[in-house]
């Protein structure tokens, strides 16, 4: 559909106001829907009103009065054959006074409170007596400043006459799935007849929500899948050489067998990059599922068949570790690598920088910063990206392209590998990465043993440090993560910096380090390296060890004001410990009184380690959209289905979206443009 686009200046102030809606089309004001529906259709008795009910009563005013205490106010009484209730504004215009003065008969409408005189009605909505009683329920839609109920309510109806309401889905495939004509199910939302029931409405059940909730999966599996298709249109190097000398050189050298998970992924990973076409796979394991092997595994596949290998992390101190383990375990396979950060010395960098072009660096360990700077590799096969959904889910897509652009020097696409340590929950993985491929580490290598959590009130913290003494004496290292401030970094450095001033007062035979985001980089890996060598045995830090950190001989965490991290941070942090084969406790030192969510946040680590439970029940407390701070990465979000509830919606649409794409696509094409307004979703025919 062709859009017509109008200079900001010549449009009227409605239209404007339509505008900061999003809608810009008919087509547009069809599916703005209602968020909420109001009976109009009937009149209440004032006898039969209920506390919580919206009504719609009639009646006379028999008193009215200005009172000036407790505050000013406006104060009515309404009264019908049945009873009378008291109406009250407390800020009101002359006119409403005299809409409401002694023996007007008045049509009102609004919520029945429990007020200090008995029921009352405040703020109500005031109409003259005796009109005609809406024939459907009223829509209430979500609107801006200046626009009314009924100006848009009007506009609405205005569209549904003149926009093409006819059906994206043929009839066939309609009654495959039972799905209502399109323009019978926006008729239904915008006009509901009397004869629906309100709660089906409300609570999107009524078949007409199902219609429009499986047109919008469907649109974005149809987005997602053809995102897919279209990478297996591109073409990378197939990286087939023989691996198995490097494989097995280094499967002698590792101190442990590879778990069947690991194998299993290992194998998905090398079938992708032996075919010509890029492979965008997702990894996702569990904390301590030991997805770091499985990347070496896979970059010595490239390595095998000549091509170079990227490894990028969020954070220097994640890149900075899996390079220290990347390089312990490739070098002495003869395989060179590299590192590159932003604040390495010039002259160090200018010699990386030559021997990544001159091919003879072979896998390349970094941030970020390795693809946003114009590196040029001689001949990148494979990049690896750790922890993709911190550089924002949204921007995945985006990055993809940016892969492309920044590497142009490689002759063909690289083959990528995103690994990502937050669980996601099996529908949301649907949802979100259907244009990748996912492989799950599902089982954790053996001798593991749960961690168990203790919840322990802040009161016991003498306690708790005594305790740590003990641990630290039978040879263990301890993590104390310092609180998160929200509001303020330098608070939140503050904080680490005062706790462990004050641990070391309080336990001064015990070497206490501390690391946290402002040391500098070199600073922060010595810090580490004493710890990882037992040199501290008690580090306090900040959450810049959330993820990645692995040392193994760290049995207890302490996460001080464990009540203001969220649950997936929790998860995250108490996988830094419970990594090797002794017995591991993390304590959550809390400081009451707990909210609601804290609370729930608080027991869910306490009842269970797996991370996809975890996950599980962080979508329901907060929704898929804080889930993944995809509100903040501009993803579209779903506006109609809700992928918790919908499941069976989910699935149909993407078996339908398949099923389209390889012998419909013209039916695709049209859905797509009903409902990717704006965003130019092209199939390519
Ligand atoms: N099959 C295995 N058997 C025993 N130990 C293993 C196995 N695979 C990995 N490990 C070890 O388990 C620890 C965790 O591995 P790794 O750091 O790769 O986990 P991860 O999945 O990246 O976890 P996280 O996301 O929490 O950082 C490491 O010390 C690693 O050497």
């Amino acid at each position: 559909m062709k859009r017509k686009t109008v200079a900001t200046s010549t449009l009227s102030a409605t239209e404007r106001r339509l505008q900061r809606l999003g809608l810009r089309t008919p087509q547009d004001c069809v599916i703005h829907l209602p968020i909420r529906y109001e009976d109009e259709t009937q009149l209440h008795r004032i006898a039969s009103a209920r506390v919580g009910q919206t009504v719609q009563l009639e009646g006379e005013i028999s008193y009215n009065e200005v009172q000036l205490r407790p505050r000013r106010q406006l104060v009515a009484l309404l009264r019908d054959d049945t009873g009378s209730i008291f109406l009250r504004w407390l800020h009101f215009y002359p006119n409403q006074q005299k809409q409401v003065s002694k023996g007007q008969l008045v049509r009102v409408r609004g919520e029945i409170r429990s007020g200090f005189n008995g029921l009352e009605i405040v703020h109500p909505r005031v109409s003259r007596a005796g009109g005609a009683l809406a024939s459907t329920f009223t829509p209430v839609y979500s609107t801006t400043d200046g626009l009314t109920q009924p100006v848009l309510r009007k506009i609405i109806g205005q569209a549904l006459e003149s926009a093409d309401l006819s059906d994206t889905l043929p009839d066939t495939i309609r009654h495959r799935f039972k799905l209502m004509p399109f323009a019978q199910a926006v008729r239904t939302l915008h006009y509901p007849p009397t004869q629906t029931t309100l709660s089906s409405l409300e609570e999107r059940s009524h078949p007409a929500w199902q219609r429009i909730k499986f047109d919008e999966l469907l649109a974005q599996q149809l987005s997602l899948a053809s995102a897919r298709a279209l990478r297996l249109e591109q073409t990378a190097t197939p990286l087939n050489a023989n691996h198995e000398p490097l494989f097995n050189a280094l499967r002698e050298r590792l101190p442990f067998a590879l778990t069947r998970a690991q194998e299993r992924v290992i194998n998905e990973i090398s079938q992708d990059l032996s075919r010509a076409y890029p492979m965008h796979r997702l990894l996702q394991g569990d904390v301590g599922s030991g997805k770091t092997i499985v990347a070496a595994f896979a970059a010595l596949k490239a390595i095998s068949s000549g091509a170079q290998v990227a490894v990028m992390a969020p954070t220097e101190l994640l890149a900075e570790q899996h390079y220290h383990k990347l390089q312990a375990w490739m070098t002495p396979l003869g395989v060179q690598v590299q590192w590159l950060s932003g604040s390495q010395k010039s002259k160090n960098k200018q010699q990386v920088l030559g021997s990544i072009a001159g091919g003879e660096t072979q896998l390349v360990v970094g941030t970020q910063a390795l693809i946003q700077t114009s590196v040029e590799f001689h001949c990148l096969g494979l990049v690896i990206l750790d922890e993709q959904h911190r550089f924002g889910v949204g921007q995945r897509l985006a990055l993809g392209q940016k892969g492309e652009q920044q590497v142009s020097h490689a002759p063909l696409l690289p083959h990528q590998l995103n690994m990502s340590a937050t669980p996601i929950p099996r529908t949301l993985a649907m949802t979100l990465f259907a244009d990748l491929d996912v492989s799950v580490l599902d089982e954790l290598p053996p001798g593991r043993r749960a961690v168990v959590t203790k919840l322990v009130a802040d009161s016991r913290r003498q306690e708790l440090i005594a305790h740590i003494h003990s641990e630290i004496q039978k040879g263990r290292q301890v993590y104390w993560v310092s609180p998160l401030v929200e509001e303020s970094e330098a608070l939140q450095l503050q904080t680490a910096v005062d706790t462990h001033a004050y641990l070391q007062q309080t336990l001064p035979d015990l070497s206490i380090g501390l690391v946290h985001g402002r040391l500098k980089s070199a600073e922060k890996t010595e810090v580490m390296e004493a710890f990882r060598s037992g040199e501290i045995s008690l580090l306090v830090a900040t959450t810049v060890i959330e993820v990645g950190v692995d040392v193994p001989n760290a049995t207890l965490m302490v996460i001080e004001h464990a009540e203001r991290f969220g649950l997936a941070q929790l998860h995250q942090l108490r996988g830094r410990v419970g990594r090797g084969a002794e017995q591991s406790v993390c304590v959550l030192l809390y400081q009451p009184p707990l909210s609601a969510i804290a609370r729930q946040r608080l027991r869910t680590m306490y009842e269970t380690t797996d991370g996809f439970e975890v996950a599980r029940r962080d979508l329901a407390l907060r929704g898929p959209g804080e889930f993944l701070g995809l509100r903040q990465s501009g993803v579209p979000l779903l506006r109609f289905a809700d992928i918790e509830t919908d499941t069976a919606l989910v699935e149909q649409a993407q078996s339908l979206a398949t099923e389209l794409l390889s012998n419909a696509r013209d039916i695709a094409q049209v859905h797509l443009d009903r409902w990717m307004k704006g965003k130019h979703v092209y199939l390519r025919s």
